[in-house]
């Protein structure tokens, strides 16, 4: 429950409308036990009106409210079957009038809820955005999904629901018990005592049931995961002939699945018919022990009536406390998991006074050391390089050597365990890493695109719409632009999962557009030409070339550029300088580059 105490600031921020929510379940409670002191007012009025009873035997209500007790006053002067009509006219009215302030209840509090729902997914959000590549790295996408829709909603049911059905009992409770028990105590107690052991079984069977369905959509969660990746590796399925075997492993997690659900349809086959009779029961003895009474003393024929009627006002919310309490439990579940969240602190964050990002100088790595903290690697190790502003930089390197990691350093997705990083002198930890990686271009090596048009995803960085030629500009120089203009709606096309599909070449170079829009001051292409033949590498690095005229430019790659003239290459080992220098050197030194060199490209030639 304490969990739960982390959307109060919601409440707090709705706090008009809430008040006025709980003003309204209060009114509609006001009206709704109106009903049962009439109908025993109406019954008093019956008794008499029968031959042979005598006065002394009915007893007139004790009616507490001053509204409804100016209402009998003015009604008794009536004759009987006036006095019935105007009566019965009321009855349907207070109905009526409940009703309405029970529409405006639902208006406020359910409303409420779907605006904190709507808030609290945005906060959700939000800090999401905020958590470092180290966070996204230990938690698992669905996860982190799950608790964005499954957790938000199901606090939603306590800001809503919940929320309401317990302020609507304790009202009614309230209202009811103090008109029961200013008219008789003893009966008042005997006849609410079935409540509570109705409240508590339905509560247990409910829970009962919780778990079962839990389970159940666990499983069907699994089922689902499986189906997906089965339609998403098709490709390798089929080549491989195992779809018998795909097959047969999704019909065992399916008949488990049955067989679960199937338990849980039968526990709630049972479960709706024994809470009706449960219900039926309660009224059944309030009228069994009513008619003993009257029995006895006749006076209290309309007393029984009343109470009867408050016993079925009160035992489908009283029912509903089971229903509640686990809904409570529940979100206090969903609201625990959101809060480990929404707690965690990034690593990286902006220290509180900054220097601003100024790229007017040299990029310098100085002995910088960094270890993943998820596996314990250390994948940068005492790496010291400076780098000339305008320089363009080539690193090569095994796989696993460290490459994207320095690149991961420099875009400060994670914190040096020891040394730092300058840029024109200052350290990159000074500056407000939005503004630093405002200055940066970075195309992974893994290639992302959003479900939306190509023109769009060029643009994605940056603040301002971009007009259309500056976007095909980009495309021109990732040489992306003709195959563009062959698509039917060209630029708007959309790709991503409801689009077309592009190849993993067009990928490459519609991220390298996005990169270069942005006309930042460094760029970092990690391995990003991989999918693409020499002839359009080269097209693309030719262009490059003139872009990367003035800007600053890291290379990743495994292949050798023959092209471009950079200013200093690296071959990286084991996340430590294995060679330094310009490409004649290397080439001289005949070590990695040289030889990877003589098997690229001049093997090429022979
Ligand atoms: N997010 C991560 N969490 C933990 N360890 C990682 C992570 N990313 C990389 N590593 C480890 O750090 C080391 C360096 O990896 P890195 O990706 O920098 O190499 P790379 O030279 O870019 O390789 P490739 O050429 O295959 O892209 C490897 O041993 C790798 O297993």
């Amino acid at each position: 429950m304490a969990q739960l105490s982390a959307v109060n600031k919601y409440f707090w921020k709705y706090k008009y409308r809430f008040s006025l929510g709980i003003l309204f379940i209060v009114a509609s409670n006001y009206f709704f036990v109106m009903a049962p002191q009439v109908a025993n007012y109406v019954v008093g009025k019956l008794q008499q009106a029968l031959p042979g009873v005598h006065q002394a035997n009915v007893r007139k209500p004790i009616i507490k409210d001053a509204l409804l007790s100016a209402f009998i006053d003015w009604v008794d002067k009536f004759a009987y079957g006036k006095l019935v009509l105007i009566c019965s006219v009321v009855i349907i009215l207070l109905a009526i009038i409940r009703g309405l302030f029970m529409y405006f209840m639902r208006q406020t509090v359910i409303v409420m809820s779907r605006h904190i729902e709507y808030d609290q997914k945005n906060e959700v959000y939000n800090h999401y955005q905020k958590l470092d590549a180290g966070f996204y790295k230990t938690h698992a996408t669905g996860d982190m999904m799950n608790r964005m829709a499954e957790d938000v909603s199901r606090v939603r049911m306590y800001t809503g629901p919940a929320i309401m059905y317990l302020i609507n009992l304790s009202t009614l409770i309230i209202f009811a018990l103090v008109n029961m028990l200013a008219q008789d105590v003893q009966l008042t107690l005997i006849v609410i005592s079935p409540l509570p052991i109705l409240a508590v079984t339905i509560y247990f069977v409910n829970m009962n049931i919780h778990r079962r369905s839990e389970r159940v959509q666990a499983m069907l969660s699994d089922l689902t995961t499986n189906a997906q990746e089965s339609y998403s590796g098709i490709r390798v399925i089929k080549s491989y002939v195992q779809e018998k075997a795909m097959l047969g492993f999704f019909k065992k997690n399916s008949e488990e699945y049955r067989k679960n659900a199937v338990g849980l349809a039968k526990v709630e086959a049972i479960y709706f018919p024994s809470m009706t009779l449960i219900i039926g029961l309660s009224t059944l003895v309030t009228i069994l022990i009513g008619s003993q009474v009257v029995l006895h003393d006749t006076s209290k024929v309309g007393l029984i009536v009343e109470f009867v009627m408050y016993i079925n006002m009160l035992t489908f919310p009283v029912s509903a406390i089971g229903w509640v309490a686990s809904m409570i439990q529940r979100a206090s579940a969903s609201q625990k998991r959101l809060n480990e969240f929404l707690d965690a602190e990034p690593e990286v964050k902006d220290k509180s006074v900054t220097s601003p990002a100024n790229f007017d100088g040299d990029i310098e790595f100085k002995n910088v050391t960094f270890t993943y903290p998820n596996t314990g690697i250390t994948a940068i190790k005492d790496f010291s390089l400076q780098i000339k502003k305008g320089e363009k930089v080539l690193i090569l390197g095994k796989t696993g050597s460290g490459k994207s990691t320095l690149a991961q350093m420099l875009l400060r997705a994670y914190n040096t365990d020891s040394g730092k990083i300058l840029i024109n002198g200052v350290d990159i930890a000074d500056m407000p890493f939005r503004e630093l990686r405002d200055n940066i271009s970075y195309v992974p090596q893994d290639v992302f695109l959003f479900s939306d048009t190509i023109a769009s995803n060029i643009s994605f960085g940056l603040k301002e719409k971009a007009a259309q030629d500056r976007i095909e500009g980009a495309a021109r120089f990732a040489s992306i632009h003709n195959e563009i203009e062959t698509l039917e709606n060209g630029y708007d096309t959309l790709v991503g999962e409801r689009g077309v599909t592009l190849s993993g070449g067009q990928k490459q170079r519609v991220s390298i557009a996005r990169a270069l829009i942005k006309k930042p001051q460094l760029l970092i292409f990690d391995d990003c030409l991989s999918a693409v033949d020499t002839k359009t590498e080269n097209e693309i690095i030719t262009h490059l070339n003139q872009y990367l005229s003035n800007k600053t430019a890291i290379i990743i790659t495994h292949r050798i550029f023959t092209v471009f003239n950079f200013s200093q290459i690296i071959v990286l080992e084991d996340g430590k300088i294995l060679e330094h220098g310009s490409h004649e050197q290397l080439l001289g030194s005949g070590g990695y580059y040289a030889k990877l060199y003589k098997k690229q490209v001049l093997d090429n030639y022979n």
